[in-house]
C-alpha cells in the first residue's frame, strides 16, 4: 500500500498552548539519562528529559476528594512523545516554534544538540523533541526512535541535491522500528523550486515501504516566505499527531 496522503482534517480544536520551550544546552549524556522507558523512566510529573511540569500543584489546595472530578489535573496527564528528525535546514526548529505560537526565525540557526517543546492537550501532554540534523548529530537519531510514540521526519522539498541523504536516513529509521508510526513532512512547498509531492514520494522511496506500517506523507509550508502566504500545514500535522497519539 502506498503511503497515505492526507486530506485536510475538518476544523477542530486549535493549537494547544505551549508551556515549555527548551533549547539544547545540555549534553547528550544528561539527556539520554532522562530518556528511556521502563523502570528508569521519570515520573509523569517530570518530562522525559527533565522538563518541568506545566503546573505544579499548590499543596495547601490539594483535596483527595477532588480526585474524582471529571477533568484530570494537569500534573496527572499522561505524556506522549514525538521525535522530530530530518536533515539540517529542513524546518524542524521552525515547526516547534510555530507550534508553540512563536514566529519563525529569520535565517537558519542550526540546532547544536536538541530542542524541545511541551504542548498540553485535554487528555495528555505532547513532548516534541528535535535533534539537530547536521551530519555529526544524525548518528544519535537511531538511539531514540524506539523511545517515542511517533516520528515526524521533515524534508526540504527544494533540496533536490540532498534528497538521497534524506531518503537514506529515513529508511534507516524506518528499519530501526518497524512499528513506529511515521509522519513524513514535505516542507517548503511554497518555494518555486520545490519538488512535487508525487516526485518526492518516489524519490524518498515511500511507495516501497511495507504496506502494514503507518506512514503518512504531508506537504507543508511551515514558514512560508512572502506576504499572504498563511499555510495550514502545521495545523494539519498537529491534528494528525493528536489522532495518532490518542
Ligand atoms: N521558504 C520556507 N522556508 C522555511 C520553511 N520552513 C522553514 N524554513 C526556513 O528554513 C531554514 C531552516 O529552518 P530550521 O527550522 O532552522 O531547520 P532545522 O531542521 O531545525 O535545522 P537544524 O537545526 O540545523 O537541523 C530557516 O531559515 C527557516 O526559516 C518553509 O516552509 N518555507
Ligand atoms: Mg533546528
Amino acid at each position: 500500500m502506498a503511503p497515505r496522503p492526507l486530506s485536510p482534517f475538518g476544523a477542530g480544536a486549535g493549537l494547544a498552548r505551549a508551556v515549555a520551550v527548551r533549547s539544547g544546552h545540555w549534553s547528550f549524556l544528561l539527556w539520554r539519562t532522562f530518556f528511556g522507558r521502563g523502570p528508569e523512566r521519570p515520573s509523569a510529573a517530570k518530562g522525559w528529559w527533565g522538563a518541568e511540569p506545566a503546573r505544579l500543584p499548590e499543596w495547601d489546595e490539594w483535596d483527595p476528594e477532588e480526585e474524582e472530578d471529571d477533568e484530570p489535573a494537569l500534573e496527572e496527564l499522561e505524556q506522549r512523545e514525538v521525535l522530530v528528525l530530518g536533515l539540517d535546514g529542513s524546518g524542524k526548529s521552525t515547526f516547534l516554534r510555530v507550534l508553540s505560537g512563536k514566529s519563525p526565525l529569520e535565517g537558519h540557526i542550526p540546532t547544536w544538540g536538541f530542542n524541545s517543546v511541551r504542548l498540553p492537550t485535554r487528555d495528555f501532554e505532547v513532548d516534541l523533541l528535535e535533534i539537530g540534523g547536521s551530519q555529526n548529530l544524525r548518528f544519535y537519531w537511531k538511539e531514540f526512535v524506539n523511545e517515542v510514540d511517533v516520528l515526524v521526519f521533515m524534508v526540504d522539498s527544494a533540496d533536490r541535491l540532498r534528497l538521497p541523504w534524506a531518503r537514506q536516513e529515513l529508511h534507516r529509521l524506518l528499519d530501526k522500528d518497524p512499528d513506529l508510526p511515521v509522519v513524513v513532512v514535505a516542507n517548503k512547498q511554497d518555494l518555486s523550486e520545490a519538488m512535487s509531492m508525487v516526485e518526492l514520494q518516489q524519490e524518498l522511496g515511500l511507495q516501497v515501504v511495507d504496506s502494514q506500517r503507518e506512514v503518512f506523507f504531508l506537504g507543508a509550508s511551515i514558514a512560508p516566505v512572502g506576504p499572504g502566504s498563511e499555510d495550514p500545514g502545521t495545523v494539519h500535522i498537529w491534528k494528525l499527531l493528536l489522532q495518532l497519539l490518542s
